[in-house]
This record gives C-alpha cells, sequence and structure tokens, in this order.
C-alpha cells in the first residue's frame, strides 16, 4: 500500500516501540478463532438482517474487506492506530471498518471528535465493554472503563469536585513544590532522570489522592502503581485486544492467547488489588484512628459517611481514586520533553533565553509567569503533540443508530478518536514528523517577541479526548508538565550523555526503546 509521503512511515512505525511486545498469535490460536468467526458470523448474517442499513444511508468509506471477515485479518492487534492513520490518508477524516459483526468508525479529524464526541455526546459516550481490563483484570470499576449511565455521573461528579479547573488551581503550591524538589533531585542525581520523573509524579498523585507521602524510589506504592500501568500497556492499548472487539472471545480458555498473556492478566489483577482495595483500606483504617492527612480518599470517605459508620458509594469511591496509571501517563509527555531538549539543543536554548529575559535569573518560574512565556508555552503543546501518549485516544461506543453527513454510524459501534492522526494533520501541522514549537508562534520583529498563533489548533484540544469523557485530569496534568519544563530549563542544561570514551550518545527517539541517557548540568 502506499501512502502519501505527509505521513512518515517511519515515524508512525515507531509508536509501535511505546507499548509492550506483539501479541502473537500462534497457528492453532488463529484456527481457533477463524473457526469461533464462521459461527459468530454465521449467526449475524443469518439472524442480523436489518433494513436500517438502506433506510439511512451508506456507512463511512472504509478500506474493503473480505466477505464474512471483513477487515478483521488487516488490523494489527498492535499499535493499531499506525494503520489506522495509514488510512486516514486514504479514506479521509472518517471511516469505517467491520470485523466479524464489530462496527467500528474511526475519527480521524478534530471537528468531526467535537462534532460527534462532544455535540451528540448523550449517544456517544459509552465505552465499549474493555473486558480485558474490567472482567478478566480486575479493573471493574475503574472509571475510565464505566459504562456511561448512573455509575459514571457519581464518579465523574466526584472526580471533578477534587481537578476542575479551579480545584486544580488550588494544587498549584503544592506542583512548584514537588517541581523545585524534583529539580532538586536531579541536582543530586544528574543521570537519573527517568526515575526522578517516575518517583515525583507518583508522589504528586498519591499525595493527593490518598494523602500517601512518597519519599523514595522503593515506596511501595509508587512500585504497585508502575506495575499497575507495565500490566496496562503490555496487553496492548485500551480497548484494541481482539477479546474487546470480540467480547464473545473472553468466554474461551485465555490460554488461546498464550501464556504469556495469562501471565499478565494475572498481574494485572494483582496490580488492581495493590493500586486500589489496599491503599484505600489504608487511608479508611487511617481515617478512623484519625492518623489520615487530608486527600481526596478522607474527603469522599467523609462526604459518603453513614450514621452507622459505614460508607456509600465505596465501589465508586474506588474507581474514582484508581486512576493512578492515566496519570501516569504525565510521566510520557516529561520524556519526550527531555528527549526532545536533547536532540534539540538550539529549541532547549531559546526556550531558557526567554526564561532568563523574563526572570533575569532571580527567581525560579511560577505558574503566574505562565501567559508570558509564550515560547514555552508552544514547547509544551509541542509536547503534547508529536509524541500524543495515548495514539488511538480510549474508545468510546454509540448507543443508537446515528447519521453524519449524510453516513450512517450504527448504534453499537466501537468509535476511535485517531489522536495519531490529529496530531500528524499535515494541513493543521505542516511537517509534521519535525519537532518545531515554532509552528504555534509568530514573531514581532519591533518588540522582538514571541507570541502564540491564535489561527494555529492547540493540541490540548485533542490530546485530552472528547466531550462527556474527556480527561477529568487535564488542568492538573497541563499544569504539572508545564511547571516542570518551566522549572528544569530554568535550572539546567540538558546534555547527551557520554560513553566511557566520551562519545555522545543521543537518546531514542523513542522512549520506550531503552533509557533515556542524558545529563542535567547547572
Ligand atoms: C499527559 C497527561 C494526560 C493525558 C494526555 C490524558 C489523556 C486522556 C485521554 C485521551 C482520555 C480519554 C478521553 C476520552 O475518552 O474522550 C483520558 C481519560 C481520563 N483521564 Fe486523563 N490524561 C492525562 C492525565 C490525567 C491525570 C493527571 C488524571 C487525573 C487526575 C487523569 C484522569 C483521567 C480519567 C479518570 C479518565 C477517564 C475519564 C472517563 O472515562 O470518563 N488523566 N485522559
Amino acid at each position: 500500500m502506499t501512502i502519501p509521503t505527509t505521513y512518515s512511515r517511519t515515524i508512525l512505525r515507531n509508536y509501535l516501540s511505546q507499548y509492550c511486545p506483539p501479541i502473537s498469535l500462534q497457528r492453532t490460536q488463529w484456527a481457533v478463532l477463524s473457526v469461533i468467526s464462521v459461527v459468530l458470523l454465521y449467526a449475524f448474517f443469518t439472524l442480523g438482517k436489518r433494513p436500517w442499513h438502506r433506510r439511512w444511508g451508506a456507512y463511512p468509506p472504509g478500506p474493503k474487506g473480505i466477505p464474512i471477515f471483513g477487515n478483521t485479518f488487516q488490523i494489527p492487534l498492535v499499535a493499531p492506530w499506525i494503520r489506522f492513520t495509514e488510512w486516514a490518508a486514504i479514506y479521509g477524516d472518517i471511516y469505517f471498518l467491520s470485523a466479524l459483526g464489530m462496527k467500528i468508525v474511526v475519527i480521524n479529524s478534530c471537528e468531526i471528535g467535537f462534532d460527534l464526541l462532544h455535540k451528540r455526546g448523550v449517544n456517544y459516550s459509552d465505552r465499549p465493554r474493555m473486558t480485558v481490563i474490567r472482567e478478566h483484570g480486575g479493573w471493574t470499576f475503574a472509571l475510565s472503563a464505566e459504562p456511561y449511565g448512573g455509575e459514571f455521573h457519581l464518579k465523574r461528579r466526584m472526580i471533578n469536585q477534587y481537578f476542575n479547573r479551579s480545584a486544580s488551581a488550588k494544587y498549584q503550591s503544592m506542583l512548584a513544590d514537588n517541581a523545585k524538589a524534583f529539580a532538586c533531585s536531579l541536582l543530586e542525581h544528574p543521570t537519573e532522570f527517568q526515575s526522578q520523573n517516575r518517583m515525583y509524579t507518583g508522589a504528586n498523585i498519591m499525595s493527593l489522592t490518598y494523602g500517601h507521602k512518597v519519599t523514595s524510589n522503593d515506596d511501595e506504592w509508587v512500585i504497585n502503581a508502575k506495575e499497575a500501568i507495565r500490566t496496562l500497556e503490555c496487553l496492548g492499548g485500551p480497548g484494541v485486544h481482539p477479546i474487546d472487539i470480540w467480547p464473545i472471545l473472553g468466554k474461551l480458555p485465555l490460554r488461546i492467547w498464550g501464556t504469556k498473556f495469562v501471565r499478565n492478566v494475572g498481574f494485572m489483577k494483582k496490580a488492581a488489588e495493590r493500586t486500589t482495595t489496599l491503599p484505600y483500606n489504608i487511608v479508611k483504617a487511617k481515617y478512623f484512628d484519625g492518623t489520615a492527612l487530608p486527600s481526596m480518599a478522607t474527603g469522599l470517605i467523609e462526604a459518603n459517611l453513614m450514621p452507622d459508620g459505614t460508607v456509600k458509594h465505596e465501589d465508586a469511591i474506588n474507581g474514582v481514586l484508581a486512576m493512578t496509571y492515566i496519570v501516569m501517563k504525565t510521566v510520557g509527555s516529561l520524556d519526550t520533553f527531555i528527549i526532545a531538549m536533547i536532540h534539540f539543543p538550539e529549541i532547549q536554548r531559546e526556550a531558557q533565553q526567554s526564561i532568563d529575559e523574563l526572570l533575569q535569573g532571580e527567581r525560579l518560574p511560577t505558574f503566574e509567569d505562565r501567559g508570558s512565556l509564550p515560547y514555552v508555552e508552544a514547547l509544551y503543546r509541542e509536547v503534547l503533540r508529536w509524541k500524543p501518549v495515548l495514539p488511538a485516544g480510549v474508545p468510546h461506543r454509540s448507543v443508537q443508530d446515528d447519521k453524519y453527513q449524510g453516513m450512517f454510524i450504527p448504534a453499537g459501534s466501537m468509535i476511535f478518536f485517531n489522536m495519531l492522526a490529529m496530531m500528524y494533520n499535515p494541513q493543521e501541522f505542516p511537517d509534521p514528523s519535525k519537532f518545531d514549537p515554532g509552528r504555534f508562534l509568530e514573531y514581532d520583529d519591533r518588540d522582538r517577541r514571541y507570541s502564540l498563533r491564535t489561527d494555529v489548533r492547540n493540541p490540548e484540544d485533542m490530546a485530552f479526548g472528547f466531550g462527556r469523557r474527556i480527561c477529568p485530569g487535564r488542568h492538573f496534568a497541563s499544569a504539572w508538565i508545564w511547571i516542570t519544563m518551566a522549572t528544569i530549563l530554568s535550572a539546567f542544561d540538558i546534555l547527551p550523555a557520554r560513553d566511557q570514551f566520551g562519545a555522545v550518545r543521543l537518546p531514542e527517539v523513542e522512549y520506550d526503546k531503552g533509557p533515556i541517557r542524558c545529563v542535567f548540568f547547572v
């Protein structure tokens, strides 16, 4: 298949490395899958002939599949967003796939994401079943996998209370303090960015959610959170395993997916228990004996405390607190920032210069400076765009049949918003694989100042999703990433590490392809 040169196949392929080892199916597994598929398809075609298709119009365009199986064998099991993005270049901003009766709609433009997932949010805010994570992996109550409806609204209300824009503003001094502490730890350990990054991101969220103070990398809670992320990532992105696409496959013995898969599901279950129920029970016990530090957990316990001493909505509370794995995505954005600063030292210098001009080296940046540092803001936007941490988004599900621009979108479709295609749209972001904060800026020669362009889309519009399921932690994430970047830039030169012969060792552009070797130099 040829793809337009505007999409760099190499860059897209790089995303493969961000997710764990390929889920490789053996011949016997394919055989089992094929038999099941035929039976399913037979049922679907004999029982499922429906008149609506003709009444509502045609499906969106899409790659031609084969009889019965549709596009099943064209959708890669690993990193499907790469193929999704190649197809976007051919079939456009919205296209349709079918796989063994499962209808899949892929959205590749921000406008359509907004039209469907935001403006028609009532219809498009459900989640697919996410069978692997919820039913096998023990994340039954996680908000991110919750179906749209009663419990969802309760959980969103709980989380919004703590993370809406004004609530997030209250965390600014904590985030600024943590960023300073992070910078101090880099002074002490100038070659250990990655482990320090994970520790401080964990520290931010643990102290906020559970009032737990993280002091070292060996902290059990941080280790548990890292393990939870590892197990979740090893099973592919959310909603993309074949069992997620065809939940009926989950009824078969899990071992048909290989022993590695079974082992990982087991690890995932254990990690889910350790990062949700266990910390909650510890904090609850401390709350009742009066030793708990104030946190989101204690706030929610207090608000739901019954006269008989029980706590109502405990599952919902747990589901809201159990968001560490998504939160740890901020780690990926900061990794991207460091890699970019090492590969593009001239951009690093420009950002440092803009900070120095404003602060004159007299103090560290604060949130009040954010509006006066357009270059750093543009850098933050480019970090979000260049390597989206959730390249296929998190899938939604449509509840009812719908018609959009004359195309039919059937009820029960799995809706992917393909973040990678949106962020690499060459019309909005020319030469998309280039790391270039300048795309968001204009330079006034008279004032000799940068300002942010208003005619270029802010990647924040897409990076955090859409509509009623939009990331509730976006204000917090934006603040943490920004203050950390600004603090590091004002205090350090970020340099590539050298090997034992003194030769420069640039880190891989893909951050999961080994350690990020760098040095922080004051
Ligand atoms: C770089 C940082 C982050 C990125 C890029 C990010 C991105 C996303 C995206 C794309 C979604 C899916 C939205 C949708 O389905 O339309 C999401 C959901 C979610 N995010 Fe974030 N997020 C980040 C940090 C955070 C933080 C710091 C928190 C918590 C404070 C958080 C909590 C959540 C939760 C709970 C959901 C599930 C919402 C639901 O299903 O209703 N995220 N995030």
